[in-house]
């Protein structure tokens, strides 16, 4: 039968790459930083333009679809995922790995049809890894097919995590809490990419068993989670139970095994949920 969204996926391939060709050139010159909702919540032009050149090619080939970007959210556009078909865009998933020249930056482009992801792509740019997920089709990483890791051992994993761009010193208090008992399991170790993307990604090629982080947003994930179903692996709320994309917490790991043992020292908490936030 023929994939309805065969298309669609290939313009968010072909868009992700162009994207990509923006904030590599942007690297090249200085970057003027803005913030958004607190001093460490970095946003830049090339942000906006990346998610206006992404919106616009998808408008012009598909008029109805609906879209939730990043920046658009920023700017006062609702989060609501619906049944409608729904690009689920992150024009830049590590924004200040991207103004320090960090040379991890992803371009996240997720797709939902009834609330489910139809596709996933995320183009880590500066590695040039074109990473994408068709539900029921696999994950690929340059069109070479991924395979999550088949570690059962939590003592022989390694895991990664995020900081997050909330200062409030309770939530950095759960953030260390885990770190700590993550690391004192023992794990092998803890990493982060500085982009949930790419993390998931990480996850989806095997390099790590497991990511968690609490306080990221549907346009982090959503293609991301595709990556790592698709790759043989699981996603989980951080409580455990099925993770819901809007609840702002993942944990995306290689076996439900595994993630249940770390959700068992996971500090959780419960940041304010992107469908009920009015604006970021
Ligand atoms: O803002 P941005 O660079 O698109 O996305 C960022 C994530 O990918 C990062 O891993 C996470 O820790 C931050 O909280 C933020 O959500
Ligand atoms: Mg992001
Ligand atoms: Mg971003």
């Amino acid at each position: 039968m023929a994939d309805a969204w065969k298309e669609a996926m290939e313009l968010a391939e072909k868009t992700a790459r162009r994207a990509g060709e923006v904030v590599c050139a942007a690297l090249q010159v200085e970057r003027s930083v803005m913030t958004k909702s607190c001093s460490v919540d970095l946003v830049t032009q090339t942000d906006q333009q990346v998610e206006q050149l992404i919106i616009q090619s998808v408008r012009d080939k598909f008029p109805m679809h609906r879209f939730i970007g990043e920046e658009s959210v920023a700017a006062g556009e609702p989060c609501v995922l619906s049944d409608e078909p729904t690009w689920i865009i992150d024009p830049i998933d590590g924004t200040t790995n991207f103004v320090h020249a960090f040379p991890f930056v992803a371009i996240s482009i997720g797709f939902s049809v009834n609330k489910q992801m139809e596709f996933g792509v995320v183009f880590s740019c500066l590695e040039d890894k074109m990473y994408t997920a068709r539900r029921g089709g696999g994950a690929f990483c340059n069109g070479e097919r991924l395979q999550v890791s088949s570690q059962e051992d939590i003592q022989q994993a390694m895991v990664c995590t995020e900081f997050g761009s909330s200062r409030d010193p309770e939530v950095v208090e759960k953030i260390f809490c885990s770190l700590r008992a993550v690391l004192s399991i023992p794990t092998h170790g803890v990493r982060g990419a500085g982009t949930a993307a790419i993390n998931m990604c990480l996850v989806a090629s095997g390099c790590v068993e497991a990511y968690y982080e609490i306080g990221i947003h549907v346009w982090d994930i959503a293609a991301g989670a595709l990556l790592v179903t698709e790759a043989g692996g699981v996603l989980m709320d951080v409580q455990g139970g099925p993770v819901d994309l809007m609840s702002r917490r993942v944990l995306a790991a290689n076996s439900p095994a595994l993630a249940e043992r770390l959700l068992q020292e996971i500090h959780s908490f419960c940041p304010i949920r992107d469908d009920a936030a009015p604006s970021l």
